[in-house]
């Protein structure tokens, strides 16, 4: 059946990849969505963990601003007087660790040793107020953010635990880093402090500024961090793969229906590549031309000619062989109508019919038409119907067999001695013909058994009073044999072998 999948339409590569195409697309678009809803969340989330970090942020260095600006005034008096003014602020307020005074950049007073001698410098302070120390000679080596409160020449620092700002860092990043940068320093989840940018981040790199401190956090997530997104929502990832596998699936089932044998036979019924053929059938005694027999081909586009036994089953069983029948039939009317002067009188035109196209009484339409237009009694319509598949006798088709004979349409049992039709059944679908089967005449003279199935069709259709059709005759031998035992009709290579129109007006005998 070569004719089928190598249909021209469309190519075999595109049809092979189609289902893959059709796959790859919801796969292709259901990541890109899940990439891009998997970098709106992770950035939501980035941002959500910046303000958290900065609220935090700006609520601890609010009470360590509160201490300096509280005792920025009372800088220049004596720090005997003042330390327990330092202490208080370091017992009272949270997050404060330590608090000192100053008099013209020189620090004086603190609430840890009271009297010392610093030097201040408010260049070591982003905007004049924060200093992200890596340690002091107290704690070295241990965060600590100064608050600088600075009127005039009077100076009032107060200092923040690096502890709890680490802290800060590991508790509400612990999805994602997040880092504090002060001035030029960052300070890290771990607690220590760098002389440098911040590192960026390589997926929803955020950074905010406070609006109070001069200070802003940043957060953001390693690379490879979307695709570990959507590689944690199974869920969604299964249901992409199950839209694709649909996709796919869907797509070959179109193509293959779109290039099933009934898609195959429909698109060339459309394309009126059905044509018939004709083969003579010759009158035993006189080898004058007694009619034709109507033998479907399919003229397909690539494959040439194709022979009805490669295609006819699956017509039979799609259920196209009817309308396939009826185009035929119709394209035999037409070819004959035109050349009927050609014709003898009584013109036998045999069409193979299966029983399926004798269920219902469309098929009596269908002799009419193509009766139709001939002058009466030029054709004999004559029905072919193979003794392989009997037709189930019901009342329909009881009717419609007696209407066709009415009609003057012939009935020829087709292939006869293949199947078993009965004496019952020919006298019930009113046959008037038997065609003995081929493969009985080919063995004549040669197979005893054979020809006595010949011998005993012939003798059998003398007896029903039945005409007799002997097909596939060879050579003058078996034409001879059959003269001989006076059967009617020969059809076979011998006398033709089935043509297309124009040839068959060729041989037809000069009118
Ligand atoms: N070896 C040999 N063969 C000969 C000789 N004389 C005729 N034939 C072939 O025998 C077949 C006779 O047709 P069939 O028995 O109705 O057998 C037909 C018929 O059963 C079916 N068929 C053909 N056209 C139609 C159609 O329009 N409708 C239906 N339902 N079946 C069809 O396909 C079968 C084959 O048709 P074809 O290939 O045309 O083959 C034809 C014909 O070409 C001969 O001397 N030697």
């Amino acid at each position: 059946m070569p004719f089928f999948p190598d249909s021209p339409r469309p190519r075999r590569p595109l049809r092979l990849l189609a289902p893959w195409l059709a796959g790859a697309l919801p796969l292709v678009l259901g990541v890109g969505i899940l990439y891009w809803q998997a970098e709106r969340d992770l950035e939501a989330s980035a941002s959500n963990t910046a303000n958290q970090a900065l609220a935090q942020f700006d609520l601890m260095l609010d009470n360590v601003a509160a201490a300096a600006n509280e005792l920025a005034p009372l800088a220049g008096q004596p720090c005997a007087e003042v330390t327990l003014a330092l202490r208080e602020q370091v017992t009272r307020r949270p997050f404060v660790r330590s608090t000192n005074l100053g008099l013209d950049d020189h620090l004086y007073c603190s609430s840890l040793f009271g009297d010392i001698s610093e030097p201040i410098n408010p260049g070591d302070y982003a905007d004049g107020r924060l200093w992200l120390m890596d340690g002091n000679p107290v704690t070295p080596g241990q965060a600590l953010l100064v608050y600088r409160a600075a009127q005039d020449e009077q100076t009032a620092l107060a200092t923040l635990d690096g502890y709890h700002l680490a802290n800060a860092l590991r508790m509400i990043g612990r999805d994602q880093p997040v880092l504090l940068q002060v001035g030029n320093s960052w300070l890290a989840p771990n607690g220590s402090v760098h002389d440098a940018p911040s590192p960026a981040f390589a997926v929803a790199p955020t950074q905010l500024a406070s609006s109070r401190y001069p200070l802003s956090v940043s957060t953001g997530y390693p690379a490879g961090a979307t695709w570990q997104w959507v590689a944690s929502h199974p869920l969604l990832l299964a249901l992409v793969v199950f839209l694709a596998l649909v996709a796919g699936g869907v797509c070959r089932w179109l193509l293959r229906r779109a290039h099933s044998p009934r898609a195959e036979l429909a698109r060339a019924l459309d394309a009126n590549e059905f044509i018939p053929y004709y083969q003579p059938v010759v009158r035993g005694i006189t080898g004058r031309w007694a009619g034709v027999e109507v033998l479907m081909r399919w003229q397909h586009p690539r494959e040439g000619l194709v022979r009805p036994d490669l295609f006819i089953p699956f017509a039979e069983h799609s259920g196209l062989i009817v309308p396939m029948t009826r185009h035929l039939m119709r394209q035999a009317a037409n070819d004959l109508r035109a050349h009927a002067e050609r014709l003898e009188d009584d013109f036998h035109v045999g069409i193979n019919i299966t029983a399926e196209h004798c269920q219902d009484l469309a098929l009596l339409d269908d002799c009419r038409d193509f009766l139709a237009g001939f002058a009466p009694g030029r054709v004999t319509l004559v029905l072919e119907l193979t003794e392989r598949e009997l037709i189930r006798p019901t009342p329909i088709t009881h009717q419609l067999f007696e209407a066709l004979h009415n009609l003057g349409v012939m009935i020829a049992i087709d292939d006869f001695g293949t199947g078993h039709s009965s004496l019952a059944y020919l006298r019930e679908f009113k046959v008037d013909f038997l065609k003995i089967d081929q493969s009985f005449i080919a063995t004549i003279g040669k197979d005893a058994l054979s020809g006595h199935i010949v011998d005993s069709i012939i003798e059998l259709s003398g007896k029903l009073d039945l005409g007799i059709v002997a097909e596939g005759v060879e050579d003058t031998v078996q034409r001879d044999y059959l003269v001989e035992r006076r059967v009617e009709f020969l059809q076979g290579y011998l006398f033709g072998r089935p043509v297309p129109l124009h040839a068959l007006i060729d041989q037809l005998p000069a009118p």
